[in-house]
């Protein structure tokens, strides 16, 4: 196949200093030539393979993966092509350093790595300039899709102001990884709404807007603001909410969703894969999602998506009623199990709908506030899927696992707080104390345990990041107004029926990282063919023509030939 030909506008130290266009050493001779570059480069022409080999030697004399974090930062920064082709070539190994966990330490310490900015920064205090603000960045771009934040509960690190802009950078840079969206057509956006973060506050070399968080109308007003630009010159982009606080993040959704293409990751994502991933697991005990208790551990954004998308998939796979199948689930939060008696000011709005009865409750013996913890509520539910997603590290202690595995055969124990740091229980343990029983994964990578046979056992990766590219991808792809729950639901069976574990039970929960592009492209016809089918998408497609449409879309990194045009080219 003959390589892509572009038309680039720019010349010289301009077009070495683009990094969407830059090719480093790899531009030919007569592209030097041709665009003043001879003087400005060394002799020799690399390879796009040999550009990789340097770049990842370079990549593995950095000892820490902070390190390795910040250098790959920088390459972003200077050349996209040769930074999401050596990310594609070490999927597995690179994930880990660019997403959870090293990001969240990148993110926390934003301010003291600051080297260059990345993506929009819309800050409170600028409201007025906001559109002009907006369209100096996203000028001569189709912007297909917007990740914003507002860096209020990021990962599970909490308040990280103007550092947020980092999880709305990874979470476009996965998208493009493994979703096959073209980086140019994403944007990475922060609001940066102040922080009560006191670290921040009183660290002099804070880059964000020293200021406490602003909160109700104000905030309401800045966030709507932002949302009616992306509306009035993208109007079929999608927009994921990443990160914000719980309160916020519900309300949001709930505001906008019937409006535009709006996507919670840390909801919506995080139900849809752990749908998936809870699918796979009752494939293997050859049991049903109406068969089992669950006890979600920690209900905010994701207890509660996780609650909601498993729910429906009862009501809507096994043919239970909803009432029915929302007994069936247990929730826990800061302040015990959510019941009755804790009453209106311990229950947010968005947990109302799980509370359970005093009376179901009446003999178990409460703490001193009146709360029932952990413990004593897996003794009493015997829960068969026990969910983690909490940021208490450590919480599933021995004494919980075992009580656990106590009144099941195969216990689904999903510790899902990210970072790795974070995790409610490390799945070692969970596997060591089950005497291997447990179906086991995490939210981030973990190495893998032993099954009682001494074969290795992969812990599964349940992370939203498994499934997002893919559900973003197709609702882009098939031009949707919305993502619908049935889009979302379209997309977990397509995942889970990709699952190891249903042709081996030993096998993992998930697809490894490694396969998760091709996994997407699955995931993404699945929702493209669902998009079509509901009507919600604007094309009129045959399941084919929605298959052939997605690969054809798919964008990969690759130089193609460069000609000059100095008045339509890129720039
Ligand atoms: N694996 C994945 O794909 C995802 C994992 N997560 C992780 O889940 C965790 C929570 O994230 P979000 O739901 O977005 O945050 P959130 O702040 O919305 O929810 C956390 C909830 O846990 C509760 N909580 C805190 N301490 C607790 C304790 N000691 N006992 C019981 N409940 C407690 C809080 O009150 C809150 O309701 C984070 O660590 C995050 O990284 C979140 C989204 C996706
Ligand atoms: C994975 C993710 O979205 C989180 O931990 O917040
Ligand atoms: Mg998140």
């Amino acid at each position: 196949m003959s390589p892509t030909q572009y038309r680039v506008a720019l010349r010289g130290e301009e077009l070495l200093d683009n990094p969407r266009l830059n090719k480093g050493t790899a531009f030919t001779l007569a592209e030097r030539k041709e665009f003043g570059l001879i003087g400005r480069l060394p002799s020799r022409v690399n390879t796009l393979d040999e550009q990789c080999e340097r770049a990842y030697a370079q990549l593995e004399g950095r000892e820490s993966a902070i390190r390795k974090n910040s250098f790959l930062q920088s390459l972003k920064s200077q050349n996209i092509v040769l930074y999401y082709t050596l990310l594609s070539r070490h999927l597995r190994e690179l994930i880990p350093i660019i997403y959870t966990p090293t990001e969240a330490e990148a993110i926390s310490d934003y301010s003291h790595l600051f080297r260059r900015s990345e993506g929009l920064y819309l800050t409170f205090p600028n409201q007025d300039t906001m559109e002009e603000d907006f369209l100096e960045q996203t000028q001569g771009r189709n912007i297909d899709l917007v990740v914003v934040s507002d860096s209020e509960a990021i990962l599970g690190i909490g308040d990280q102001g103007v550092g947020g802009i980092g999880i709305s950078s990874a979470k476009s840079v996965i998208y493009s990884l493994i979703g096959g969206i073209d980086p140019s057509q994403a944007l990475p956006v922060v609001l940066d709404v102040g922080t009560d973060n006191e670290d921040l506050l009183n660290d002099h070399l804070y880059v964000g807007w020293p200021n406490r968080r602003v909160r109700g109308q104000e905030y309401d007003q800045f966030v709507d603001k932002f949302v009616q630009l992306v509306r009035k010159h993208y109007p079929h982009s999608l927009l994921h909410f990443e990160d914000f606080g719980v309160t916020n993040a519900h309300r949001l959704l709930r505001r906008y969703k019937d409006t535009h293409a709006v996507f919670n990751d840390d909801i919506q994502g995080t139900g849809a894969v752990t749908l998936s991933c809870v699918m796979a697991a009752v494939g293997v005990t050859k049991s049903r999602l109406a068969d089992q208790r669950y006890l979600i551990y920690g209900a905010g954004s994701a207890g509660l998506g996780i609650a909601r998308q498993l729910r429906d998939a009862i009501v809507s796979t096994d043919g239970v009623e909803r009432d029915k199948a929302t007994a069936l689930f247990y929730l826990i939060d800061r302040n015990g199990l959510i019941k009755q008696s804790l009453g209106e000011d311990k229950i947010r709005e968005d947990q109302r709908e799980w509370v359970r009865s005093d009376e179901e409750w009446a003999e178990v013996k409460e703490n001193g506030n009146g709360e029932i913890g952990l413990l004593e509520t897996v003794k009493k539910v015997q829960p068969t899927v026990l969910i983690g997603c909490s940021t208490h590290a450590g919480a599933f202690t021995r004494e919980v696992i075992e009580a656990m595995a106590a009144g099941c055969e195969r216990p689904i124990i999903l510790p899902l707080s990210n970072p790795s740091k974070l995790v409610e229980v490390d799945p070692k343990n969970a596997n060591d104390w089950t005497k291997g029983k447990a179906l086991l994964a995490t939210g981030s990578p973990f190495p893998p345990a032993k099954t009682p046979n001494g074969r290795d056992y992969i812990i599964a990766e349940c992370n939203n990041a498994l499934i997002y590219p893919g559900l973003g991808f197709g609702a882009m792809i098939s031009k949707s107004r919305r993502m619908t729950d049935t889009m979302i639901i379209a997309g977990a069976r397509r995942l889970a029926s990709l699952a190891p574990a249903l042709q081996d039970p030993d096998d993992a929960l998930l697809p490894d990282f490694a396969d998760a592009p091709q996994v997407n492209i699955e995931v993404a016809v699945a929702v493209a063919e669902q998009a079509v089918e509901e009507g919600s998408a604007d094309v009129t497609w045959t399941k084919e023509e929605a298959r052939a449409r997605v690969k054809a879309a798919i964008w990969k990194p690759d130089y193609g030939v460069y000609v000059f045009d100095e008045a339509n080219g890129l720039k």
